[in-house]
């Protein structure tokens, strides 16, 4: 109701369009009022001239036009709507499953509506309702409805496509709700003014194809349609006789309701289009958890173990290997950070062990275990049901993942309802709690997306992640886009309700300081390669990796006077070869030549829970304590 009200505010056009229509439906629905006669009585004398009781005069067979043409307005508009909704009831129904499914479903009906698309319209009308003849105006609709889908499913589909990748719809999917959800729930409010632009298009589709086939003389043209009246008005030469009216009104009627269906048509596009251009937003959400537990570590059983895992993209150009064989694992309730240069392959370690890594990114070897649970292995139906109740992402676009015409409260519940909270009082409940915990107003439930601040729209998805009490969150620089007080405050919120639930984080980031602030334990990774890991104050205080120690330099101390900080120099090695030694080392200040070029160093402990995977620590160069140091 709103948007139409915004689409009659917004748009003259449309408004007039309306207005039209709305007489048009006027005229139908108050036949009975307008005239005394039936439009199919024969009593009254032949080809009188409009004046008197008849005010569009007779036809030839004694019937009144005006009674014809008000009767008329029923069928035709009928036609027109019926095979308006069936037609972009289709076109939704194919557009959205192709763009939704895509490989080889979208393939198959791409080729169908190819097929629909360029076959000849009038043709095909005149064939389809040759066979369905005899059917009245029901086989009229039918035939209509299937020749008219195609140009409607086309647009659909390519903005269903295009929504399809965004973030919020992707967050939904990971998120665990089902294709009949995300199609309906998440994809097709966005699409609401096109299927309506489209339902107006076929509309008039239908009632120039309806009068064209009536004019013709295909179809039942017994009935009263403004159609039929065309066809029996050139039938019976009602030009010749100089009865001009017959073929006027209904054809002035026509294009009336022709030009309301375009002015509608035309104010939805005007009135959306800006929206779709604007409609942008970041934030994106999922879930993991996991256990295992790996050879190096003691303590606690590993909530998520990650072991040998390799994994990249595959380009033109060869395999880009961007995580090469990391073992990582994360306690349960351990805030583990994980930080590194850009494109050291912090992103793709945490959505291949994850399973969100799309094409072309792909695992190629290696095993993320949650809870003991193979994440690798798991069906779609499986992970679906693991995802969000054990395991949740914030990614670092985080505000892409809200639905832009969805209120906020109708998102936050949607990850419960997908899991099986149906109670409305319960997902009220649990909105409002979730709310609190993330320092966010009650009311704001009742608002939509753009109302809200890229602080507060951020504390809504860490509220989505964090609604099924998982195990474990990834966030993956959730904070990146904010301004560093913000960022501060949601991190400390963050800390205080994992804490408080006891849920383990994996947080990556670049910024090495606010990890040794918040980490339990860090993990530092090169090249796509986990060069050192240990518990937070030790790597701030110890760190030994080369890589390490530069990247702490290039960070501000979290005590001490302001000083100028340098980059590191150099470049990492291009991910795209095999490295078969030290990833660093042409960058390395302490490196070995010999050693470090020509061999891989091993992860080595070197302080209880510090693994180095460096050659200054090895075995092999303990004679060399000095350069460690
Ligand atoms: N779609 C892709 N196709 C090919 N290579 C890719 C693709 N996405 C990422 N890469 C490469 O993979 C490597 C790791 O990227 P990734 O985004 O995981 O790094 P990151 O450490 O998370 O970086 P940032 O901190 O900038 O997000 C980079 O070298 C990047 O160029």
């Amino acid at each position: 109701m709103n948007g139409v009200l915004t689409l009659l505010r917004r748009s003259p056009r449309a408004s007039a369009g309306v207005a039209l229509l709305a007489a048009l439906l006027l005229l139908a629905l108050c036949a009975p009022l307008l005239t005394r006669y039936s439009p199919t009585s024969q009593e009254f004398g032949t080809w009188l001239k409009p004046g008197g009781a008849h005010p569009l005069g007779t036809t030839p067979l004694g019937q009144d036009i005006w009674a014809q043409l008000v009767y008329g307005a029923r069928l035709t508009l009928l036609i027109g709507f019926t095979a308006g909704l069936a037609a972009t009831a289709i076109a939704t129904a194919v557009g959205l499953t192709a763009a939704y499914f895509g490989g080889k479903v979208d393939e198959a009906l791409g080729v169908l509506l190819n097929v629909f698309l360029v076959l000849p319209g009038l043709p095909l009308l005149i064939i389809v309702s040759a066979f369905l003849r005899g059917g009245g105006v029901w086989s009229i609709i039918l035939v209509i409805s299937l020749t008219g889908w195609a140009w409607g499913a086309r647009v659909l589909r390519s903005q269903a496509l295009a929504l399809r990748n965004r973030d919020f719809v992707h967050a939904a999917v990971v998120s665990g709700e089902g294709p009949g959800r995300v199609i309906f729930a998440e994809m097709l409010p966005n699409l609401a003014g096109l299927i309506a632009a489209s339902f107006f298009g076929t509309a008039l589709y239908a009632v120039l194809s309806e009068a064209g086939l009536a004019f013709l003389g295909i179809g039942d043209v017994s009935q009263v349609t403004w159609g039929t009246m065309l066809y029996w008005a050139g039938a019976k030469g009602a030009l010749l006789q100089g009865a001009w009216w017959w073929v006027a009104a209904p054809g002035l009627c026509i294009a009336l309701l022709g030009t309301a269906f375009a002015l509608i048509n035309f104010g939805i596009d005007e009135v959306i289009n800006p929206r779709v251009v604007h409609a942008t937003r970041a934030t994106q959400v999922l879930r993991r958890k996991k256990t295992s537990s790996g050879p190096e570590r003691t303590g606690p059983a590993p909530l998520l173990d990650i072991r040998h895992l390799d994994a990249g993209y595959i380009t033109p150009n060869g395999q880009v290997r961007a995580v090469r064989d990391v073992t990582l694992s994360v306690a349960p309730g351990e805030f583990l950070g994980l930080a590194g240069e850009s494109g050291c392959g912090k992103s793709t370690l945490a959505f291949a062990a994850t399973r969100l890594l799309d094409a072309p990114g792909a695992v190629f070897g290696g095993e993320a275990r949650l809870a003991g649970q193979d994440l690798l292995a798991l069906s779609s139906e499986q992970l679906r049901r693991v995802r969000w109740k054990d395991y949740s992402l914030v990614f670092q676009a985080s505000m892409n993942i809200l639905n832009p015409v969805l209120k906020i409260r109708e998102q936050v519940y949607d990850a419960m309802q997908a899991h099986g909270v149906q109670d409305r009082a319960r997902l009220e409940a649990r909105a409002r709690e979730l709310f609190a915990l993330v320092g966010l107003r009650e009311d704001y439930l009742g608002a939509y997306p753009h109302q809200l601040s890229g602080g507060m729209k951020q504390r809504v998805v860490i509220a989505i992640a964090l609604a099924l009490e998982p195990k474990l969150i990834v966030m993956d620089e959730p904070t990146t886009a904010l301004d560093v007080v913000v960022q501060r405050q949601i991190l400390q919120e963050v800390d205080a309700v994992r804490r408080r639930l006891g849920i383990a984080v994996v947080f990556i980031t670049h910024d090495l300081s606010l990890l040794v602030e918040m980490s339990d334990r860090i993990a530092i990774m090169y090249a796509g390669e986990v060069v050192e890991e240990a518990p937070a104050h030790h790597l701030y205080a110890q760190p030994k990796h080369p890589y390490t120690r530069q990247l702490m330099g290039a960070f501000p101390s979290l005590d001490g006077p302001r000083e100028r900080r340098e980059g590191i120099p150099g470049r990492p090695p291009p991910l795209s070869q095999d490295i078969a030694y030290c990833p660093f080392f042409e960058r390395c200040p302490s490196r070995m030549p010999g050693t470090c070029d020509v061999l891989k160093p091993a992860k080595v402990e070197v302080a209880p829970g510090q693994h180095v995977a460096c050659f200054l620590h090895s075995p092999a160069v303990k004679e060399y304590p000095d350069a460690a140091d």
